[in-house]
């Protein structure tokens, strides 16, 4: 009675997981990870009713969007079933609302390095033309 309900760890592939979506049987992934919500769901305090929606699904951006607490971070673990396994053709997993930040930032830091190369490759050629130019001019000249 007292023993506390013990979660399979399993991982299961996207389809898979997709197939635990109801009240009974309710599964949510989060950072590529997948919980079980079953025993959990009456007892969120955000309702059921928005862990039903996101039954089966990655609810990452949802539970970050929230701001969810820590202690609500820990109350995870106790959930934890298991790893995402990631299939051929399956949709990327959804990045963390930190991880954004870093990757929009990266993501423009990466454009101006490209930017950058391509000013230092087109410079280069200019240059060089420049000299070959020269080059030729004094051939010319001699
Ligand atoms: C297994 C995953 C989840 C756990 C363990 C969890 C846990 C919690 C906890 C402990 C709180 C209380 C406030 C806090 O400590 O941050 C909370 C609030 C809330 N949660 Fe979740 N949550 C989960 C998933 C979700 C998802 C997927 C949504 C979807 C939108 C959601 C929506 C909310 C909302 C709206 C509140 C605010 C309730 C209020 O302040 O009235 N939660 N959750």
């Amino acid at each position: 009675m007292s023993e506390k309900n013990v979660i399979e760890i399993k991982d299961l592939t996207l389809q898979e997981i997709s197939e635990h979506n109801t009240k009974k049987d309710l599964y949510l992934i989060l950072n590529d990870k997948i919980y079980n919500c079953t025993e959990f769901a009456d007892q969120h305090p955000g309702g059921e009713e928005v862990l039903l929606d996101l039954a089966g699904q990655d609810c990452t951006e949802a539970f970050d969007d929230v701001g969810h607490s820590d202690e609500a971070r820990e109350t995870l673990k106790e959930y934890f079933a298991g790893n995402v396994k990631r299939m051929p053709g399956d949709p990327e997993p959804k990045p963390k609302a930190s991880a954004t930040d870093y990757t929009s930032s990266s993501s423009s830091a990466s454009g101006f390095g490209v930017g950058l190369y391509a000013v230092i490759l087109i410079g280069g050629a200019i240059a060089y033309g420049a000299y070959n130019y020269l080059q030729a001019q004094q051939a010319q000249q001699q």
